[in-house]
């Protein structure tokens, strides 16, 4: 319970930000499969919207998993932990006038359901990247789903640990049937209106 704490209210809003930057600030949540694509079509999405000149931010395993949220593993509980101060940070990120990109599993439809009501619907993208588990194992980028496969990664999602798809994403991309550079442009395109003042 958070006691004796009383909040400020300060003068500078999400709405003058916004306004400064000429854009309007959300949270582009990527979800999937480890290994369904997620870091590569984040980094594309952040490096189209930098070139337009918009204000962007990723976040993702590499700088939430090793400072804010070390400690952390992969159990349910600590897998919902993660994806929730991913998404209060997302929100302070969409405060201060920021198009934020987070790429992680999240792999369970209510953690994924608490993100957005931590953020704010308005403010939420629900990117499902669908890459079916066989094709995921077969990449095996890191070759997690050997060692997964073998016993020697205990809770690993797809093999020994849930995920749920998204029934209802904003936006889906199949990277089987599509490349990433198809992606990421059907994607600017969806997201231009939504950022627009
Ligand atoms: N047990 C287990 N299950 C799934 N993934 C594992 C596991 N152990 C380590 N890793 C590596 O951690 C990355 C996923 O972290 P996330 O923070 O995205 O996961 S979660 O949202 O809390 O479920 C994930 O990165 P990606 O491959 O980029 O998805 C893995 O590299
Ligand atoms: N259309 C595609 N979109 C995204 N990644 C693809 C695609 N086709 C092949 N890949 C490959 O799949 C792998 C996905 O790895 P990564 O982006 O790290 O996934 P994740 O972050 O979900 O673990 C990369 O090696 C990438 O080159």
């Amino acid at each position: 319970m958070t006691k004796n704490i009383i909040q400020h209210n300060y003068s500078i809003s999400k709405e003058d930000r916004n306004k400064k930057n000429q854009h309007q600030s959300l949270v582009v949540w990527f979800t999937g499969l480890s290994g369904s694509g997620k870091s590569t079509m984040a980094n594309r999405l952040e490096k189209r919207l930098f070139r337009e000149g918009i204000s962007t931010y990723s976040l993702d395993g590499d700088n939430i998993r090793s400072g804010l949220n070390k400690g952390l593993g992969f159990s349910r509980e600590d897998r919902h932990e993660n994806n929730r101060r991913i998404a209060e940070v997302a929100k302070l990120f969409v405060d201060a006038g920021i198009v934020t990109v987070a790429a992680f599993i999240s792999p369970l439809e209510e953690d994924r359901e608490q993100a957005k009501d931590i953020i704010g619907k308005e403010n939420f993208v629900e990117v499902f990247v669908n890459t079916p588990l066989e094709v995921c194992e077969e990449r095996d980028v890191k070759g997690f789903y050997e060692k997964a496969r073998k016993g020697e990664i205990k809770n690993f999602t797809g093999i020994s640990s849930p995920y749920e798809p998204p029934e209802n994403p904003d936006f889906e991309i199949k990277t089987v049937e599509e490349s990433a550079e198809e992606a990421i442009e059907r994607l600017y395109q969806f997201l231009q209106q939504k950022l627009k003042l």
